[in-house]
């Protein structure tokens, strides 16, 4: 069964963030910042092995500290808690528990998913102080795991990693093992739909549909419009995927665009259409509209 699930990162800036994730994605795939840039949120990197993917989210204004707490702790700078699998908070060992770490804390109970600490820095201070920290900790919040670590030094890294195996529920592999695609973002609002026409066709439509993502585009609510077409090689698919009054294709478009509000956290207007292509497969020019190539297979 292969897993995968969205995660973020938080904690004061500083806390190792950063070092973190790159000792993470070391020796796989990395794919850093900005490659996948939505207005809110961004992709910071994507560990994929054989058993699961995990996309590490970020919202950019957590590491954009500016003075003073309140600034840096606007309420923007938390959103990567909301609508992700699982949420890791970074503080260091190193440090006593601050005002700017209290008021994370607070902000967590709001998660979605389960709030794992990671205490990081464990390298630089001794095991009875990590054991005191962790039972400070313990009784500011009620953390799902919590796992001591050094980023630096790859101390339980692979604890970590192996931990959030755990938690992660069965799903798709995002985005492909060790290659991006030129529009990464479009592509994964395809696999989303992809996703959905299988599980809800179950076998009448078989795995040869293609979605081509017309259009995405930001509105000036800041909301995104995706505009994307279903094709199919034969009438009779494009009967099923309509459903009877629409009802199939209701369903696909909902929770489709259910998964992309989730996933580029801001509502999402999605637009479907179906459309017949005569055996498109064996069409070169269609292979190459749609975005294909030899490559991606
Ligand atoms: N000794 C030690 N130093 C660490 C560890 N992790 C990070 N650091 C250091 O802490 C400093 C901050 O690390 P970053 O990874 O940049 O922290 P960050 O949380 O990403 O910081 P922002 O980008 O400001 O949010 C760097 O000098 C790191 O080398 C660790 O496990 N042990």
């Amino acid at each position: 069964m292969f897993k995968s699930g969205f995660v973020s990162i938080v904690g004061r800036p500083n806390v190792g963030k950063s070092t973190l994730l790159n000792q993470i994605l070391k020796t796989k795939l990395a794919i850093m910042s900005d490659v996948a840039q939505t207005t809110r949120n961004t992709i910071q990197g994507i560990y994929t092995d054989d058993e699961a993917q995990i996309i590490f989210m970020d919202t950019p204004g957590i590491h954009k500290p500016q003075d003073g707490l309140g600034n840096f702790m606007n309420t923007t700078a938390l959103n990567s808690i909301y609508g992700v699998d699982m949420v890791l908070f970074i503080a260091p060992a190193n440090e006593t528990i601050g005002r700017g770490d209290r008021f994370i804390i607070e902000r967590l109970k709001e998660a979605d998913g389960p709030v794992f600490l990671l205490l990081n820095k464990c390298d630089l201070v001794s095991k009875e102080e990590v054991v005191k920290k962790l039972t400070e900790w313990k009784e500011l919040f009620d953390f799902k795991e919590i796992i001591p670590i050094s980023a630096l030094e790859d101390q339980n890294v692979d604890t970590l990693i192996s931990t959030i195996k755990k938690y992660l529920n069965e799903g798709m592999m995002y985005y492909p093992k060790d290659q991006m695609t030129d529009h990464p973002e479009r592509f994964v609002m395809a696999e989303f739909i992809r996703e959905k026409i299988l599980y809800f066709t179950r076998e009448e439509v078989p795995h040869s549909v293609a979605i081509v993502v017309e259009r995405m585009s930001e509105q000036e609510d800041g909301s995104v419009e995706v505009i994307a077409t279903i094709v199919v090689d034969r009438k009779s698919q494009k009967g099923i995927l309509i459903g009877k009054q629409g009802s199939m294709i209701k369903k696909i478009r909902q929770n489709a665009q259910r998964e992309m509000k989730r996933f580029l956290q801001t509502p999402v207007h999605l637009e479907l259409f179906v459309k017949v292509e005569n055996n498109w497969r064996n069409k070169q020019k269609y292979l190459k509209e749609f975005g294909y190539n030899e490559d991606d297979y």
